[in-house]
């Protein structure tokens, strides 16, 4: 054992010791889970990691004494940094947080997205008048096309200065429109190691609030010319009220190839997919990303409350769920998938440790793999391949049997490094630790994963199965199928008995369904486009919303849906409108247009010019609805051809890209009335259009600092409205 400075390595004295006893039992009064892997309910909303907030610590931030001598000597010890680094090292995670932010988003919208970023949003947004030194930023080196930039001015200050307001307005209304996602740069860096394709079957273990699952859903419609991919993103979160942050990521992307739902994801059920012969075969994913919930303290920088309460038990209590996270994962990975394990943990008994835990009991089926070419320019240090093993106290242990007695319950002999003579067998050096001083940002860790076979049984030891077994099941081969009733073991079984399901029912069309007949010949739906992956969340009476799925995902809910707990799934594609003069009850809606759009016949399709669009955008009160009469001559012409009701306009341009040509293609539900013209947009896609289209946006351009009586805006403004989510 290692002790460091008396006054950790000891309880000094009784007083102390009834104080701790007392915290322990009133912990355990309140629920040990709940204290622990579950007591992200109560911490910060947006990003579920950091310790607990207990009501005396709730101070505003610059109260907080960004000091904790316990955290200092344990990482001083860890030499989780060069010793010269060290001081830079507590100084960076001691300041707060710089902001940093992705555009998203079709490749030409990205594209012209980019172009007012680096011109406009600089000029306009972040240089200050008699500002001699504007805020620096930069588009990250590593994140591909630069289309993640980072600016080094808090998140606090953009929300707080008044001479930021129209920054902040930006990033509000494009975030809320789905263009730009506001991200912590080494939050970025786990999907992108995943190397996703538009075919894979995607599992997010561990997914709220959401901001890698939005990154994980981009990458699959990385195809632009195919509107709905074969691949799918499952987002599973244990905490049913975060799922609904998923559901709102989920939303503002659009997607119908994702589904969220709401599982314990180190006990995940087996889900089952149907086979072209009709037969069941179990889901073995290709990708998965294990962002397990952890300690927290690489979030110091803008969690600074657990500078108060960090101490190396979080770790202890967490590395038991980590490691079952993974290994669920690593049971329902197919062989040559990948799957990412990270954490905002600086802490190796968090990362390494589980990481070294699980090649052990994988015996050879799993492989750490060396990403370090797919993220040039990063800076970061190699994995570790020794640590220690600290009690609560900071008694440091090198090795499980100089682990005092006491200590037998938190202190794990899977916590501890290879053995000297074992280090090579494992490449620990291939995971990626990023440290605040290195490039500005928080502290991260990342391991890549592959599997190079299937899992075996391990021997029994002593006729018991050791808890860290891993058991593959009988999967994917299709003579080892099992019966379906019995795919849960009997915990589980039991445990869904007694779960409320609240959700709406998902009511997948049938063949003959009645409002589909309308709809299709409305629209002159195209024959290829299959009705059954629309569905309603209702069973009986008038459907008002009709949502879209795409066929993997339609099979995996209709198929799974005893068994998952699926919060939700679908994109609205039509909503009901009892319009007289339209023939159909149902109107196009913007959300899955984008998807559904390839399948619309040319008979409710117009094109409009950036002129026309600016009008419809500046007009798009269903009062005051711009008359077909004002518009160009050309929009006059195609309305000629299209009846009254709703209809798709598209606007294209094609901008520059060096040689190249990149078109941008935007698609809005729109409205073709008697005599007018409309576009159906909420009012941040309308700002965002506007500011795409190069219209004028100044009456959105409210600051929020202003008196109501200052400034009488004719519609509310952005920065009011909405307050934003930031992860
Ligand atoms: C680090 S956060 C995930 C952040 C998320 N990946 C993102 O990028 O927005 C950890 C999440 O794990 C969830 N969680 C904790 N224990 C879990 C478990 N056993 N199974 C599934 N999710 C769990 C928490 O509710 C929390 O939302």
């Amino acid at each position: 054992m290692i002790k460091l400075n008396g006054s950790f390595s000891i309880i000094r004295s009784v007083e102390h010791r009834i104080k701790l006893l007392v915290n322990i039992m009133g912990r355990r009064k309140a629920g040990f889970r709940k204290n622990h892997f579950f007591s992200h309910q109560r911490r910060n909303k947006d990003n579920g990691n950091a310790a607990p907030q207990e009501k005396e610590d709730r101070r505003p931030y610059n109260d907080i004494i960004r000091e904790n001598e316990k955290f200092i000597q344990y990482y001083k010890t860890q030499n989780v940094c060069k010793p010269e680094e060290f001081d830079e090292f507590i100084t960076a995670l001691k300041s707060d947080l710089t902001s940093t932010f992705r555009i998203t988003g079709s490749k030409g919208v990205a594209k012209k997205m980019l172009a007012l970023v680096e011109g406009e949003l600089i000029k306009e947004c972040v240089q200050q008048e008699g500002d001699e030194k504007p805020p620096n930023m930069y588009p990250l080196p590593w994140y591909p096309n630069k289309l993640a930039w980072q600016l080094d001015i808090t998140r606090k200050d953009i929300r707080r200065l008044e001479s930021y307001y129209k920054l902040h307005n930006f990033l509000i209304s494009e975030t809320e429109h789905g263009t730009i996602s506001r991200q912590e740069t080494v939050s970025m860096i786990p999907p992108l190691v995943l190397d996703i394709q538009p075919h894979h079957k995607i599992l997010d273990m561990c997914a709220a609030p959401g901001s890698k699952t939005a990154q994980l859903l981009e990458m699959l419609h990385q195809n632009e010319e195919v509107s709905i991919p074969s691949g799918y993103v499952i987002a599973n979160d244990v905490d049913n009220k975060r799922c609904y942050m998923l559901v709102h990521q989920a939303k503002r992307l659009n997607s119908p190839c994702v589904a969220v739902i709401n599982h314990d994801s180190a006990m995940l059920p087996n889900m089952y997919e149907t086979l072209p012969d009709g037969s069941k075969q179990q889901i073995q994913f290709d990708r998965i990303l294990c962002d397990v919930p952890c300690s927290g303290d690489g979030t110091l920088r803008k969690n600074p409350d657990i500078w108060m309460k960090w101490t190396p038990a979080n770790a202890l209590n967490l590395h038991g769920i980590q490691y079952r996270i993974l290994r669920r994962a690593a049971e329902l990975l197919t062989v040559g998938g990948r799957i990412v394990y990270s954490t905002c943990s600086i802490n190796p008994v968090e990362n390494e440790a589980v990481i070294h835990r699980m090649l052990l009991e994988a015996n050879g089926a799993l492989e750490l793999v060396d990403v370090s070419n797919s993220l040039p320019g990063l800076k970061y240090s190699p994995g570790m391949e020794h640590w220690l093993v600290s009690s609560r106290n900071l008694e440091f242990y090198e090795t499980i049997e100089e682990v005092d007695e006491k200590w037998n319950t938190t202190i794990r002999p899977q916590m501890f490094p290879p053995k000297e003579a074992d280090k090579g067998k494992y490449h620990l050096n291939k995971c990626i630790r990023i440290l605040p001083h290195q490039q500005n940002t928080g502290a991260f860790f990342v391991a890549v994963l592959k599997k190079v076979a299937p899992l075996t049984k391990k021997e029994k030891k002593n006729d018991a199965v050791m808890e860290t077994d891993v058991v593959e099941e009988e999967v994917n081969d299709g003579s080892k199928k099992r019966d379906f009733d019995e795919r849960l073991p009997q915990n589980q079984r039991k445990r869904r008995r007694k779960d409320v399901y609240r959700e709406d029912p998902y009511v997948f069309f049938k063949d003959d369904e009645p409002v589909w007949t309308d709809i299709k010949n409305f629209y002159e739906i195209s024959g290829d486009f299959d009705p059954q992956n629309l569905l309603t969340r209702c069973q009986e009476g008038k459907k008002k919303n009709i949502y879209l799925t795409s066929g993997a995902i339609r099979d995996l809910v209709v198929t799974n849906q005893d068994t998952i707990k699926f919060i939700n799934t679908g994109v609205k594609a039509f909503v009901r409108c009892d319009n007289k003069n339209m023939k159909c009850a149902f109107r196009i809606a913007n959300d899955g247009l984008e998807s559904i759009y390839p399948y619309i016949g040319d008979c409710r399709k117009m094109t409009i010019s950036n002129e026309d669009l600016k009008v419809l955008l500046a007009n798009n009160d269903p009062k005051n609805a711009p008359a077909i009469v004002s518009l160009s001559q050309d929009i006059q012409d195609q309305v000629e051809n299209l009846s009254p009701g709703s209809c798709v306009l598209i606007y294209s341009e094609k901008l520059k890209d060096n040689d190249q040509e990149i078109p941008m293609r935007i698609f809005i539900s729109g409205w073709r009335g008697t005599n007018s013209l409309r576009c159906y947009t909420t009012q941040h896609s309308t700002v965002h259009l506007l500011r795409l289209l190069g219209g004028d946006i100044s009456k959105y351009e409210i600051s929020k600092f202003k008196k109501p009586d200052d400034e009488k805006p004719d519609e509310p403004a952005t920065a009011n409205v909405v307050e934003e989510e930031e992860k």
